[in-house]
């Protein structure tokens, strides 16, 4: 039997207004001698858009990959609403987290609805007769899963490129697409890793305003990013990565004023930073070289 458990018009699995949908404790992960992610806590709430940003390195895509089965973390333990995680990425899909990739991982001789009818496998159970026979109900859930397919597709302005080949379309549209794929499987949480990477301003604006209508629709957003004004712009919430650790937590305001946060991203060491008796110091030595520039017999010509 072939079933499809989209219920139309809502998001199935959408959480109540402020339930912790995402919940991740003690996370660590070490690779050998390399911790690259050390005891992280961090949580999403639905309703809400969170940030994940720090330097080259700090850990964020090995983050993203504890939270979504890739990586069953050394230590630590993550929950999606209540439940903990099983470490196995489709089933954490089924669960109700979905992701995009920095590099684009669309099946590019596809076409742009097929990509996104890949992305409802896990709300589809097709029974392995019902396909090869192509019975009545096999035919009814491939024309539903086509039809949110295709409303999908019209959420995100690519319904009118339905039958491209992905490979095909501009740059920027190939983002616009993962996400679709990855809001195919309906989840209640998604994961952005990097979705402006590579974009100009003008797709980069879009891009905010498409994470702000996913959030609108009830799914909660946690995204890591290097563009400063799209997180500062968009998120509710940022937390920072440095070296692995979670540095700082905070509205955007806080996060930017944090002086640990302006000096790891300078990269040197919080504790170099120039205290007020250095400052101090360099402004007395500075008035004392000026003051003997003046005292240079002659200088009073030169004016
Ligand atoms: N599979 C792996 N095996 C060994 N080391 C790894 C593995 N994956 C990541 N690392 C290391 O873990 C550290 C964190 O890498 P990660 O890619 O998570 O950082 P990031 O914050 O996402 O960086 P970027 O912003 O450059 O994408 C780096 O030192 C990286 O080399």
């Amino acid at each position: 039997m072939t079933t499809d458990t989209t219920t139309k018009g809502a998001t199935p699995g959408a959480p109540a207004p402020g339930e912790t949908v995402l919940d991740a404790r003690g996370v660590t992960m070490r690779f050998g001698g390399l911790t690259a992610v050390r005891n992280v806590n961090l949580t999403v709430n639905s309703g809400e858009i969170v940030g994940l940003i720090g330097p080259n390195g700090a850990g964020k895509t090995t983050f993203f990959n504890c939270l979504t089965g890739l990586y069953i973390p050394t230590e630590g333990e993550v929950r999606y609403k209540g439940n903990i995680l099983p470490p196995k990425s489709f089933k954490v899909t089924a669960a109700g987290i979905a992701r995009t990739f920095q590099n684009i991982r669309l099946f590019s001789n596809m076409t742009v609805l097929e990509n996104v009818l890949v992305g409802r496998h896990t709300r589809t159970k097709e029974g392995l007769w019902s396909a090869l026979l192509r019975g009545p109900g096999f035919h009814k859930a491939e024309a539903a899963s086509r039809e949110r397919a295709m409303e999908l597709l019209e959420f995100i302005g690519l319904a009118g490129k339905a039958e491209h080949l992905a490979r095909n379309l501009p740059y920027g549209e190939q983002r616009k697409l993962e996400i679709a794929r990855a809001l195919a499987s309906e989840p209640g949480l998604l994961l952005l890793d990097e979705p402006t990477a590579g974009m100009n301003p003008q797709e980069t604006r879009a891009t905010e305003e498409l994470v702000f209508a996913i959030r609108d629709k009830g799914i909660a957003v946690l995204v890591i990013e290097h563009d400063m004004r799209f997180i500062f712009n968009l998120c509710d919430r940022v937390a920072v990565l440095v070296q692995g650790e979670k540095l700082v937590e905070g509205d955007s305001e806080t996060v930017q004023g944090d002086e640990r946060v302006i000096a790891a991203y300078l990269g040197e060491p919080f504790e170099d930073a120039p205290g007020d008796e250095e400052v101090a110091e360099v402004e007395a030595a500075e008035a004392q070289a000026a003051a003997q520039a003046d005292a240079v017999p002659g200088k009073e010509n030169d004016r």
